[in-house]
């Protein structure tokens, strides 16, 4: 397996449960030990900052690409190897799909799922060919997977398109997934 970047989504919050900040502690580890880099939101707050934290103390490098409007509100990540400052939220998702080569998001709230529909939905529309991996560890996107499911089933979303979202509930799983 070669060098990959990875570009995670994930939860950006300070309220979240202290297991899901190991969570993205051991995706970070992970990462890090595959010899691989990470792209992600550029905060040093809540899972955003422990994952960045994980893989720069494994040695490998960070790029955060974080909206001016945004570096106090989520703690821009001064120790970040690369922090592109954007202008807007767009540039933000460009750049960060942009510097990925693939898509790993974590459990998450709002804007983790903005971004993970946006890079999905460009992948069914073959904008890109990169892998679109959901860790759904702790049942976090259970209803979400239930209610994307029966949507395919009324018709609304093509078989294809749900096969080109890869929902893992184990992180090495996930990881060999962003690699296939
Ligand atoms: C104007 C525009 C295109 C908005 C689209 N909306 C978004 N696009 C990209 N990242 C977002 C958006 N909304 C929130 N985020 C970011 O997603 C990260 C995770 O948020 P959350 O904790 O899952 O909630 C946070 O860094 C948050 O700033």
């Amino acid at each position: 397996m070669g060098e990959l970047t990875v570009t995670v989504y994930c939860g950006s919050l300070s309220t979240v449960p202290q297991s899901y900040l190991d969570l993205a502690t051991d995706v970070g580890e992970r990462i890090a030990g595959r010899g691989w880099d990470l792209a992600w939101g550029g905060g040093k707050r809540s899972m955003m900052g422990a994952v960045a934290q994980a893989v720069r103390d494994g040695g490998r490098r960070t790029t955060g690409v974080i909206p001016r409007s945004l570096v106090e509100r989520e703690w821009a990540d001064s120790d970040a190897d690369d922090l592109l400052v954007v202008e807007t939220m767009r540039d933000r998702k460009a750049l960060m799909e942009a510097h990925g080569d693939a898509f790993l998001a974590l459990p998450g709230g709002i804007g983790t799922l903005e971004e993970l529909f946006e890079v999905w939905t460009s992948r069914t529309l073959s904008m890109h060919a990169k892998p679109v991996v959901l860790l759904d560890v702790d049942g976090h996107y259970t209803g979400l997977v239930r209610w994307l499911g029966e949507l395919r089933d009324r018709g609304f979303v093509a078989p294809a398109a749900m096969g080109m979202l890869t929902i893992i509930d184990d992180v090495d799983a996930a990881l060999d997934a962003c690699a296939s």
